[in-house]
């Protein structure tokens, strides 16, 4: 593949310095949690990304503040076709951005929190070399830093404590790794027994004990990090108010880098173990964070009602902050996520899961925001409406609509073999292949939205519910395959030898998003309904899949086997099979 972005370079940087948002984000009205802060950060280009050539896949947008574009080149079978990916957080920083900028703009206003009495926690997620340890270690001092010398009220001690947790094994960093233990005491509370607290003074000490951590943390060589940390380092400030005995916390928490796949195959068995403990873990963090944050801003009677239980004990690292995460703590807690990325083409894969995880921990609050269904779903539209959205929407030179969609519904036009559909557009003088294929692209993704949007509104994105494949119509599951394939239904097929080379298939489960009836005829030997389907490849989260809409190819109707139902998740925006 990276062989293929660096033969693609020039072609590369055209089509990013043509892209123009197709569908813009909305503006973000949204109102989350005032309880998390997601902020994503993109790491300058490093030398030897320079010299290697790979362009920077990842922008962020700025007209509107918050959103960063993410473009991928794919290999389409007639030409390299751009993928651009849009992501929403509360705050982004550029290559430009400081650490002094990224602690004014997100984490300073922890440290008020935890001196009052709050748990105020960051974590930094992000693939492996994304930045995470270089951004941690400087906050931690700017952190301290403000805790021992920004004269806020009253008189606290400060107790400083770094520790590395790698699988269930926690160790002090502060004590040459000595192994400590988590335990739980018959309160419930959670400590790290055998871990050195050091009381800490004066900035100079906290430097000689971030850097003492430092040459302690766990590394091992990845292909992406030469000193990369497979472990998560955690770094407690415990914030004592001798007046009253009251205690605050501040959590600064380097997780362990997420790798791409390529580095995962070079590595070992015991490494593909660690990698799967790690990605364990950090799925358990998002059920925590999201699970914390949405009982935040539940009422009192739906607490009661619900009794919302947080599943902080499924790793031993939700276990070591039970008390950020158990309902029943008591404790105000604020929490700051801050996504690292490496903005290379090179690295774009991990850097659309990072900003997708990050995401989907922005918790919308209930009754605002989100709360209408979405853009009128093109099913619907009326003939007018129809024309009028493709007046606007068809690129330049503009498809005329009378051409195109002389009279007829939305519904009708989805109805419309892709022949007949690219045909009626280049009607339009002008109007290339490309064009008419890239905007029938668009209006499929419109449709596919419309019908994910409502299944986004706030109450649905709480619990990450799903929109499903399978037909409206139960009746028509008596009917045999065959005769009820129909536009949106998923299937698997058996691939011939050609086209498993042509579209690059490997091993598995092959699946299909079927598109349009493809008209019945002379090129198909066999006579048989043919169908323009869309490919449904595997995705980037085990057991996910992905509908691939701009990688379009025929199939008969013989070649496919049966249904399969496709539930679309909100939170990871993949596609998962049904059981
Ligand atoms: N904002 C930045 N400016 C300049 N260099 C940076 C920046 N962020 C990271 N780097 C450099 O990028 C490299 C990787 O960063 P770092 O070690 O912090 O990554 P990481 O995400 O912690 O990786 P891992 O998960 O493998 O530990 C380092 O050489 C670091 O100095």
């Amino acid at each position: 593949m990276e062989q293929f972005y660096l033969n693609n370079v020039s072609l590369y940087d055209t089509l990013v310095g043509r892209f123009r948002p197709a569908i813009p984000v909305k503006p973000d009205t949204t109102t989350t949690s005032p309880s998390i802060d997601v902020g994503v950060r993109i790491r300058p280009l490093l030398n030897d990304e320079n010299a290697a050539d790979f362009p920077c896949a990842v922008f962020p947008r700025l007209r509107q503040p918050g959103v960063v574009d993410i473009h991928d080149l794919y290999n389409h079978p007639r030409k390299p076709v751009l993928k651009s990916f849009a992501y929403q957080a509360d705050k982004v920083f550029d290559q430009g951005a400081t650490t002094e900028d990224v602690y004014d703009d997100l984490v300073a206003d922890l440290v008020p929190y935890a001196w009052n009495g709050g748990i105020g926690t960051l974590f930094a997620y992000g693939q492996t070399g994304s930045g995470k340890t270089f951004t941690v270690s400087q906050l931690e001092e700017l952190v301290t830093e403000s805790l021992l010398e920004n004269n806020l009220d009253g008189e606290r001690e400060i107790y400083l404590t770094i520790i590395d947790l790698a699988g269930n094994s926690a160790f002090d960093l502060l004590q040459s790794r000595k192994p400590i233990s988590v335990l739980e005491d018959s309160f419930g509370v959670t400590h790290l027994a055998g871990a050195d607290e050091h009381h800490v003074k004066s900035k100079e000490e906290v430097r000689t004990l971030i850097e003492q951590a430092a040459s302690f943390r766990l590394s091992a060589p990845t292909l992406r990090n030469d000193a990369s940390s497979r472990s998560h380092g955690i770094c407690r400030l415990r914030i004592k108010n001798t007046a009253d005995n009251s205690e605050g916390i501040l959590y600064l928490i380097d997780l362990a880098g997420s790798e791409a796949a390529r580095d995962r195959s070079a590595h070992g068995l015991e490494r593909m173990k660690e990698y799967k403990e790690i990605n364990m873990s950090l799925s358990v963090l998002k059920d925590c964070i999201r699970g914390r944050v949405e009982v935040d801003v539940m009422s009192t009677e739906e607490k009661k009602r619900r009794r919302p239980r947080v599943p902080f004990r499924q790793s031993a690292l939700t276990r070591i902050l039970k008390h950020v995460f158990d309902p029943e703590s008591g404790q105000a807690c604020k929490t700051v996520v801050l996504a690292c990325v490496n903005p290379s083409l090179a690295d774009v894969s991990p850097s659309k899961n990072t900003l997708r995880y990050a995401e989907t921990l922005r918790v919308l609050l209930p009754g605002v925001g989100e709360t209408t269904d979405g853009p009128k779903p093109p099913m619907t539209w009326t003939n007018a409406e129809l024309k009028d959205w493709i007046s606007k929407n068809s690129g330049t030179p503009p498809i005329s609509p009378e051409f195109l969609a002389p009279t007829g519904s939305g519904a009708r036009l989805l109805q419309l073999t892709a022949s007949e559909f690219e045909s009626r557009c280049m009607k339009t003088p002008g109007v290339t292949f490309e064009q008419a294929m890239a905007f029938r692209s668009k209006l499929w993704q419109l449709h596919i939205d419309s019908k994910k949007s409502r299944n986004t509104s706030t109450s649905t994105r709480a619990t990450g519910a799903m929109f499903s494949s399978r037909d409206q119509d139960a009746t028509n599951e008596k009917v045999p395959f065959q005769k009820r394939i129909r536009p949106g239904m998923i299937v698997s097929w058996e691939p011939s030898a050609e086209q498993c080379s042509t579209l690059g298939l490997a091993d598995g489960l092959k699946l299909a998003a079927v598109l349009s009836p493809e008209s019945v005829g002379n090129d198909n030997p066999a006579g048989g309904q043919r169908y323009r389907c869309a490919l449904v490849a595997e995705g980037e989260l085990p057991e996910a899949y992905e509908i691939h809409l701009w990688r379009q190819f025929v199939i008969d109707a013989e070649q496919m086997e049966q249904e399969a139902i496709l539930e679309y998740d909100v939170p990871t925006r993949q596609y998962f099979i049904a059981v």
